[in-house]
C-alpha cells in the first residue's frame, strides 16, 4: 500500500518530531517536576499562540473546500475558545499572574515565529497551507500527550493534569484523525505548500519547548 501523504510529511521531519514529543517539557510535566517559572512562562507564551491559532482556524473555515470540513473546524474552534481558554484563565490565577504582569513579558522568538507562521498561512487563503500548520500543532501535541502516565500516576495539580487532558480527550484524537484525512485528501495536489508549512511548524514546535526553559518567569509562586 502506498503511504499516506500525512505520514510522508511526518517521516520527512521525523528527527525534529521526536525531539518535540520526547522533550524534557513533557517528561517534567508528567512527573510534576517542571519548575513553576518554566510552566508559567510557557503558558504566557502559549496564550499568545492561541490567539493566532483561532484566526488560523478561521482561515480553515474560509478555505475548506467541503461543507462537512467547515462544520468540523467550527466545532473545534468552540473547544479552543471554551475549555482551553478557561484553562489558561484558571492557570494564570493559580500563578498570580495578572494581565498587566503578562503584558510586561516580551514574546520569545518562538512565539514570534508562530505568530508569523499563523499570519502567513492565514493570508495564503490556501487550504493545504493552513492544513500544513494545523496538522502539526495538533498531531505533535497528541503524540506527546499520548505518552502520559495513567491518570492515577499523574501529578496532583490541575495545571499539569488539565494540560494533558486537553490533548488526549476523544474529541482531540478525532480532530487529529480528521486533519490527517484532510491532508491525505487535498495535500498531494498542493505538495509544495503543504510541505513548506508542515516543516516550518515542526521546527517552531521544538523551538517553543526549548525557549520555555531559556526564559522562565522569575519569582513565580502558587
Ligand atoms: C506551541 C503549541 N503547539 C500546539 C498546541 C496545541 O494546539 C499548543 N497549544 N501550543
Amino acid at each position: 500500500m502506498t503511504e499516506k501523504f500525512s505520514e510522508v510529511l511526518r517521516e520527512e521531519n521525523i528527527e525534529e518530531w521526536h525531539k518535540t514529543i520526547n522533550h524534557r517539557f513533557s517528561k517534567e510535566l508528567f512527573d510534576g517536576t517542571i519548575a513553576d517559572g518554566v510552566m508559567a512562562g510557557y503558558l504566557v507564551q502559549d496564550y499568545r499562540f492561541q490567539d493566532g491559532f483561532i484566526a488560523l482556524l478561521g482561515a480553515a473555515i474560509v478555505s475548506a473546500d467541503d461543507p462537512q470540513a467547515r462544520l468540523r473546524f467550527a466545532r473545534f474552534v468552540g473547544e479552543v475558545a471554551g475549555d482551553e481558554h478557561t484553562y489558561f484563565v484558571k492557570s494564570f490565577e493559580a500563578f498570580h499572574l495578572s494581565a498587566a504582569d503578562r503584558e510586561a513579558i516580551p514574546d520569545t522568538s518562538a512565539t514570534a515565529s508562530f505568530k508569523k507562521i499563523f499570519k502567513e498561512a492565514t493570508d495564503t487563503r490556501n487550504y493545504a497551507a493552513v492544513l500544513g500548520v494545523l496538522l502539526v500543532t495538533e498531531w505533535i501535541y497528541k503524540d506527546w500527550a499520548a505518552q502520559a502516565p495513567v491518570p492515577a500516576e499523574r501529578p496532583q495539580s490541575f495545571i499539569y493534569t488539565e494540560w494533558i487532558e486537553l490533548h488526549e480527550y476523544q474529541g482531540f484524537l478525532d480532530i487529529v484523525k480528521f486533519l490527517r484525512s484532510e491532508m491525505d485528501r487535498v495535500g498531494v495536489a498542493d505538495q509544495a505548500m503543504a510541505r513548506k508549512y508542515f516543516k516550518t511548524t515542526v521546527d517552531a514546535e521544538v523551538d517553543f519547548f526549548n525557549s520555555s526553559y531559556a526564559a522562565p518567569i522569575e519569582g513565580i509562586e502558587r
